[in-house]
């Protein structure tokens, strides 16, 4: 629904109306339309300047977008039949950012360059104030804002008329479609055009959606074709499992596997990796990108069971007991431990896989605990280098109990092969467990007659998925800490903590309380005693530089209560560069 622009008030009486809200005074309501008394009131929220234009600019805005692609033809003959008038043709992305402009008249681009209404700036309600792009993303619907219904003074000889631009399956905002000319010229038109030309680009983007699916259909069709294992097809919006998945598959693993191939979307390059699936299955998959035409179309996955049946049919109980010292039942992390005690009471050497700081060593240790409590667990660390054949020959010597290889994926080649050579030397028997610690996707490199000596392995899952287990972990870790009984997490701090995607794993999460425990050291953790990483969502480890600068950027949005024009200003930054950090780090601070 768009409200009827047929009760405008004349140009006067709404000048006189924007001069007195903005003074705090009693004004005539009547004579200003409801949407753009709302939009007033929260750019008055918004501290947005009503005098001028001042608004964030980003220098390299994404112009590879499925909508800038779909939208070029349109744009292009709108602005040739256009190309008479003073009229400009805009393109933003779902937050206001400006992708495209297209003005032919000197006089209107030159006037559009000085209120910042060009590729790059953004024109969101929060910093420009009442206008059609912000305010119609805004509110999601379309919206035409003329003269002195903006908020900022110099945009009153303007008039505008956006009209938000959606996903055909999705439904979602996908970015807007803008016309903007002098207000003199403006009329009912102008939000009719914007509103067909919109139409005509959502079409486009049905046609290249269509195009993209089609694609990995096709991809889809032929992996299904060449054999009868599982094959699934996943984007962002769709997702296809054959009969085999469905029938081989429990719901959770489908879940699992479908995880797996939607965080391989982001990479798009060939992946192949061995997993654990929570009903108890292993699997081997391997994944290929497929793209169209028209871009990246998503992935497919197909994948082979690896384990014998019988296993896959045993499930695990989440409600048993896990291991001793170690804590969660989130699926696959109960899957692990399931896994990885009984190789460790059957004496089969055993790889663990997983991130960095995913509990490998825990999980080592305590299936060593669970399977032969009393009998030395000796670690010794191959990473760094150094001396570690006399101390893997010394563990070795003790001829019971269990050896930790950690990292054995940071051991060269060369020296991969020594080992075999000296666990062959060894001839070990069944008193003593071996299980190596790599790092994920990193299994298939290790030299193969070393792995002859390690015939089972474990995946084991980053904590982004069992993330459920961040509620028994806090307790077990702040006891850890030496807090057990002193501190408990508030529910605010614990949704945070739950929100993370933890890309360091339970070791960041140990260093997050560490710190906290610092500061506090009893009674509640609330939100704001938590450090600022976990005010962010950000897949992939900063580095120490990028972890300080997002430190700070959350620290002063936090001592300016959300606002971001007085966090950069603090910092020194212009409030384009602090609104692309926020982007970046994924920061997410409410103001
Ligand atoms: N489920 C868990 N329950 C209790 N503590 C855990 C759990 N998972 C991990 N931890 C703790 O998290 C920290 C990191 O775990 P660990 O050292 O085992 O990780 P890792 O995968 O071996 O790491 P890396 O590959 O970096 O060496 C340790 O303090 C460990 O005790």
């Amino acid at each position: 629904m768009t409200e009827s622009t047929g009760s405008l008030a004349s140009p006067d009486r709404l000048a006189t109306a924007r001069e007195q809200f903005l003074c705090t005074e009693e004004f005539d309501s009547g004579s200003v339309r409801k949407t753009i008394l709302a939009s007033w009131s929260r750019s008055r929220t918004h501290q947005v300047a009503a005098d001028h234009v001042v608004t964030p600019f980003v220098e390299d805005p994404d112009l590879e977008t499925p909508l800038l692609q779909s939208a070029g033809a349109v744009l292009d003959g709108l602005q040739d039949k256009l190309s008479d008038l003073a009229v400009s043709v805009v393109l933003t992305d779902d937050q206001a950012l400006v992708l495209d402009r297209r003005t032919e008249d000197r006089a209107l681009e030159r006037y559009l360059d000085g209120v910042q209404l060009a590729r790059g700036f953004s024109y969101a309600e929060e910093f420009v104030g009442t206008n059609g792009i912000g305010t119609a993303l805004e509110g999601r619907q379309a919206t035409a804002v003329f003269g002195h219904e903006h908020y900022a003074e110099n945009l009153d000889t303007l008039a505008c008329a956006g009209v938000p631009i959606r996903h055909p399956i999705s439904g979602q905002v996908l970015g807007l479609l803008d016309l903007t000319c002098w207000r003199k010229d403006a009329g009912p038109l102008l939000l009719a055009l914007a509103k067909a030309t919109a139409h005509d680009i959502e079409t486009e983007v049905t046609n290249q959606v269509g195009l993209r699916e089609l694609s990995l259909f096709s991809a889809y069709l032929r992996a299904c074709r060449r054999g009868q294992g599982i094959v699934l097809a996943v984007n962002n919006d769709l997702v296809m499992l054959n009969d085999h998945a469905r029938q081989l598959l429990v719901p959770e693993d489908q879940a699992a596997l479908l995880a797996r191939a939607v965080e391989a979307l982001d990479t798009q390059s060939d992946r192949s990796l061995s997993m654990d699936l929570p009903s108890g299955a292993r699997a081997r998959l391997s994944y290929t990108p497929v793209s169209s035409d028209v871009g990246p179309a998503g992935g497919v996955v197909r994948a082979r069971l690896l384990q014998e049946p019988e296993v896959v049919a045993a499930r695990v109980d989440s409600r048993l007991p896990v291991l001793p010292g170690v804590v969660g039942t989130g699926a696959l992390w109960a899957r692990a431990c399931h896994s990885i005690g009984r190789f460790a009471r059957d004496r089969k050497w055993t790889v663990a896989e997983g991130e960095a700081g995913s509990g490998k060593l825990a999980l080592a240790r305590a299936a060593h605990s669970a399977a032969t409590a009393g009998a030395p667990c000796e670690v010794v660390e191959l990473a760094g280098g150094g001396e570690w054949e006399a101390r893997v020959r010394e563990a070795l010597g003790k001829g019971l109990g269990s050896v930790v290889f950690r990292h054995l994926d940071a051991l060269p080649a060369k020296q991969q092969r020594a080992l075999a050579e000296v666990l062959d030397e060894a001839r070990l028997d069944a008193r003593v467990w071996g299980v190596a610690t790599v790092s994920e996707g990193r299994q298939d490199g290790l030299d193969a007659d070393l792995m002859r000596h390690f015939p089972t392995s474990v995946s084991v899952p980053p904590l982004r998925h069992h993330i459920e287990d961040v509620r028994a972990l806090v307790p077990f870790l702040l006891a850890q800490l030496g807090k057990g009984p002193l501190l408990h997490c508030s529910p605010g701090a614990l949704q945070l903590l739950l929100r993370n995607e933890w890309p360091g794993n339970v070791a960041q999460l140990r260093r997050v309380l560490r710190t906290v425990v610092h500061t506090r050291r009893a009674g509640v953790i609330e939100p704001e005693d938590l450090p600022p990483e976990c005010r962010t969502v950000v897949k992939r480890v900063l580095n120490p530089l990028e972890s300080l600068e997002r430190d700070a950027i959350v620290r002063a949005l936090l001592d300016a209560e959300g606002n971001k024009s007085r966090a950069a200003h603090a910092l020194g930054m212009s409030r384009a560069t602090i609104y692309r950090k926020i982007r970046d780090y994924g920061i997410d601070i409410p103001s």
